[in-house]
């Protein structure tokens, strides 16, 4: 798909297409929209990063909590998303070890009580042992930090999806 074509997609299709490049958060892909016209996939990007960004804390964390717990039940039904299932999958964290399993399930519970959303992280560039330790890590760091780190994996798990979508013949436009 090329840029003169997402520059002159309509509305529904727009948002049909990038609706989920901010996990369940089709507002952004309609917030992004009225940006148009987007010099390149960067750009696109660029604009989904300062949805964020200008959004108020309550709404930054709103972002997060629309986002699945990593390797939860969700996956294991597979009723995730078709972009989180296939990252989380990538991760090998649909078949993790029951021990792995419980180590993740009870760092997702202690994410939830400390900061009031779930762990967010690009998983697709990592592997279920490295996953738990990143979260025992961030786990340690100061709600504020944690917030920012978490953001920043949004807008990476956006930039990958944009990637996706741009990269491949997008059969839906
Ligand atoms: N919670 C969380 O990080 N979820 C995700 N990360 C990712 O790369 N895909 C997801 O669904």
């Amino acid at each position: 798909m090329n840029m003169e074509k997402v520059n002159s997609v309509d509305f529904g299709d727009f948002v049909e297409v990038f609706g989920n490049v901010i996990e369940r958060c089709p507002l952004a892909a309609a917030a992004v929209r009225s940006q148009r016209p987007f010099s390149d996939l960067e750009d696109l990007e660029k604009h989904f990063c300062t949805f964020i960004d200008a959004l108020p804390r309550s709404g930054q964390e709103g972002i997060l909590r629309c986002h699945p717990h990593l390797a939860g039940r969700e996956l294991q039904r597979g009723t995730l998303a078709a972009e989180s299932q296939r990252e989380q999958s990538a991760a090998g964290l649909q078949n993790p070890g029951t021990d792995e399993r419980r180590r993740l399930a009870k760092l997702n519970a202690q994410c939830r009580a400390r900061f009031g959303f779930p762990f967010v992280l690009v998983a697709r560039l990592r592997d279920p042992a490295v996953v738990a330790r990143e979260l025992e890590r961030r786990l340690r760091c100061p709600p504020a930090q944690e917030l920012r780190t978490a953001l920043g994996e949004v807008k990476t798990i956006g930039r990958l999806r944009l990637a996706d979508l741009l990269g491949a013949d997008c059969a839906r436009l």
